[in-house]
């Protein structure tokens, strides 16, 4: 267990790591874990800033008691309600009851709705500051990152931002906290799965968070999330990936993802795959929609401007595991992508006219022609996924020239 940790001065780092969970709210797959982060500035006053699962609480209010003796918690801040952080609310509480707790008008809603009412509150508005001694801390309300309550708390004596949800990222802290002291390849990997797949969706609330913070013109030299790695040595880094990914920026290359049973549509998959490679594509990755867990593919699909979509025909229409990776695709609100559309049937069809009607819908650049080969692909179908290739390697490399040039 990583005990407390020094940020700054007065300010410690007093995250839970979590490696029992299987599924992040019961969805997403946390093969890697996860931290909830939790930090604690020790002033004149005291502050808690959000806390933990509830299934980590008895490490978590030991952590706080070891740095604490018995000096109480004057103030809880609570920057996310999601119960996540909030899951340790009451058991605070209950230890340090006469704690204030700090959250704005939709925090104690939520609050209240989820823990019943508890006295001592103090609401706060964008701008507000509360002093706590040397230490101080200004509120940025960042509404739908990704919960209506969301809000971001700045230390202005040591320029640290704690952000919440947000510059979060999937993944244990395994010894290593912040930047500098973990390979960031891990965690960028796990950070754009928590993007793609939790917050993602508010892509235009989180350009307007950035543009609140670019606007309020302070200096940022921690960024410490809820999950993930405490940025201290490059914040730059992890602000110019959610700016990216929330303005769907995309790096070049294709996720092929297909649905098959008996193995004719996986053919088309791999036969693609091998014409783009040969078109100099370099990042292509195929994956089987019913072995690969849907956050996985989200991932990548976020990070790649090209997209193929297979299916056989099951029961009249998509293959199963291929519609949870539609739904999840178009409730993500994933936008500018070329798409190639590719598939099999043995009679009527149903998985090739679901995509086809999916490709209406999303309005993006479609590459080549759909293509469905019956029960198995044959010359004629393999000529059209070759098409597709082709088509999609043009306009990637058309990207890839104009960035240069
Ligand atoms: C349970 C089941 C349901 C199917 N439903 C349809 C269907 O509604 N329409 C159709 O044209 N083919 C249907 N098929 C046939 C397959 O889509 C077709 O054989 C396809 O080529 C299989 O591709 P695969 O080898 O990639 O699994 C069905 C097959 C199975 C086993």
């Amino acid at each position: 267990m990583i005990d407390t940790i020094k940020v700054q001065d007065k300010l410690y780092f007093i995250g839970v790591n979590d490696r029992e969970t299987h599924l992040f709210e019961n969805l997403w797959p946390l093969d890697k874990g996860v931290s909830y982060n939790s930090y604690l500035i020790n002033d004149e006053k005291v502050a808690l800033i959000d806390t933990v699962k509830n299934t980590k609480m008895e490490s978590f209010t030991s952590k706080i008691a070891s740095l604490l003796k018995d000096k109480p918690v004057d103030y809880l801040i609570i920057n996310h309600m999601e119960p996540d952080h909030s899951g340790s609310i009451k058991a605070v509480k209950e230890k340090y009851p006469n704690i204030t707790i700090v959250g704005n008008k939709k925090t104690f809603e939520l609050l209240e709705n989820f823990y019943g009412k508890m006295p001592n509150y103090l609401v706060v508005e964008d701008g507000d500051v509360l002093d706590l001694g040397e230490k101080k801390l200004k509120f940025y309300m960042t509404p739908m990152v990704h919960w209506p309550e969301t809000m971001m708390s700045y230390e202005v004596t040591g320029g640290v931002l704690f952000s919440g949800d947000a510059f979060g990222g999937f993944g244990t802290l395994d010894g290593g906290v912040f930047d500098d002291e973990v390979n960031l390849e891990f965690y960028t990997d796990e950070i754009r799965r928590y993007y793609s797949n939790i917050v993602g969706k508010y892509g235009a609330m989180v350009q307007k968070a950035l543009k609140k913070l670019n606007a309020a013109n302070i200096p940022i030299n921690v960024i410490a999330p809820t999950h993930g790695p405490v940025w201290r040595s490059n914040p730059t880094c992890i602000i110019d990936y959610y700016d990216k990914w929330s303005r769907a920026e995309t790096e070049e290359g294709v996720v092929i993802v297909y649905g098959s049973m008996y193995g004719n549509t996986q053919k088309m998959a791999d036969y693609i795959a091998r014409e783009l490679s040969e078109r100099d594509i370099k990042n292509i990755r195929i994956y089987d929609s019913s072995k690969t867990h849907v956050s996985y593919i989200i991932s990548d699909i976020w990070r790649f401007k090209g997209l193929v979509l297979g299916s056989c025909a099951y029961n009249t229409g998509l293959f199963p595991s291929m519609e949870n990776v539609l739904h999840k695709i178009e409730n993500s609100q994933l936008k500018n992508r070329y798409l190639g559309i590719f598939g099999t049937a043995s009679w009527s069809g149903g998985g090739v006219s679901t995509l086809n009607k999916f490709a209406e819908k999303m309005k993006w650049t479609q590459v080549g022609r759909s293509v469905e080969a019956q029960s198995s692909p044959k010359e004629e179908e393999f000529k059209l996924c070759s098409e597709i290739a082709e088509e999609m390697a043009k306009s990637l490399i058309c990207d890839r020239k104009n960035r240069t040039f």
